[in-house]
């Protein structure tokens, strides 16, 4: 396939993340831009990546075959008003947003547009990433090919045949690394209190989480319960510590924090 020049709209996290992927899988620099309206996070990708950067959205968009939107949901209106005047109607637009239906774009851009919308997360960054990927039945295999091949990039992906699919996969890959970050947090922080320095306990606790990571990829056989009770010896130690995780009700705790997670992805379709 002939790649394509991808412009990203925005230079934050997440675009360091999906940039990192793709030029470690050895996407072509000078066919990535990216533009943002302060320099430093243009340098700092610059200097790490070696893509074109930019402060001109429109003159990148332009120039561009895919734009990828990756401003934050509250500024994805004035930024693609900003672009109205483009003739879109050959380009591929991806956006990485959560919450902005994938109707709006048009509205926001003031014409039809081929759009796709995504649900990458950050371990795109180290090919660890995972990405939910709607399209209109409108949008060409081409360009869903091409939006794939990008994605894919930075980890494994998973297309959603209904839209408010992409909410779930917020809640269960978007959101998620957060998840896990604030239980390792908390594991050192209590490792730390225990009397361990902070560089040991986190040295224990994020080897045993990529540990146990490895144990559900590489055991598709086994539940996660046969997982959970190969480690709990009867009476033992680890038995102590998942009753005080049920009586706590962590598992009313993860779905209470999922569901907001969409509820909030639906308040966001209303609000932007
Ligand atoms: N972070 C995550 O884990 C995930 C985020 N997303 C989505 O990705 C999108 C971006 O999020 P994230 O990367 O975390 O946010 P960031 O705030 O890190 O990045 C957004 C970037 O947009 C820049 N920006 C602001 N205004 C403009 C403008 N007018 N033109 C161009 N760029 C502009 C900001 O620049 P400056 O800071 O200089 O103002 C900032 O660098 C959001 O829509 C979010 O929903 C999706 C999946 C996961
Ligand atoms: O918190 C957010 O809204 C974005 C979307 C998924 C991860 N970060």
């Amino acid at each position: 396939m002939t790649q394509a020049k991808v412009c990203f709209i925005g230079a934050g996290n997440m675009t360091r993340s999906i940039v990192s992927g793709l030029i470690n899988n050895g996407y072509p620099t000078e066919l990535v831009h990216a533009t943002n309206p302060s320099q430093a996070k243009l340098d700092a990708l610059h200097a790490d990546f070696g893509i074109v950067v930019s402060n001109d959205n429109v003159k990148a968009a332009e120039q561009a075959d895919v734009i990828v939107l990756s401003v934050k949901p509250q500024l994805m209106q004035q930024v693609c008003e900003q672009m109205q005047s483009l003739n879109l109607s050959n380009k591929l637009v991806i956006t990485i947003a959560a919450g902005i239906p994938a109707a709006r774009y048009s509205e926001y851009f003031n014409q039809s547009i081929n759009l796709i919308r995504t649900m990458p997360n950050t371990p795109t960054q180290l090919g660890f990433g995972m990405t939910g990927l709607y399209a209109d039945n409108n949008i060409s295999e081409v360009h869903k090919a091409i939006c794939q091949q990008l994605m894919q990039s930075g980890g494994k992906v998973v297309w959603v045949e209904k839209e408010e699919e992409l909410n779930q996969v917020i809640a269960l890959a978007g959101s998620s690394p957060a998840y896990f970050f604030l239980f390792i947090e908390s594991m050192i922080e209590t490792g730390k209190k225990m009397g361990m320095d902070e560089a040991k306990a986190r040295a224990l606790a994020e080897q045993a989480a990529l540990g146990a990571a490895q144990m559900v990829i590489q055991n598709q056989d086994l539940s996660l319960a046969e997982l959970r009770n190969n480690v709990t010896s009867k009476g033992g130690t680890t038995a102590q510590a998942i009753e005080t995780f049920e009586q706590g009700d962590l598992r009313g705790l993860v779905d209470k924090a999922m569901n907001n997670c969409v509820a909030r992805a639906e308040e966001m379709a209303k609000t932007f």
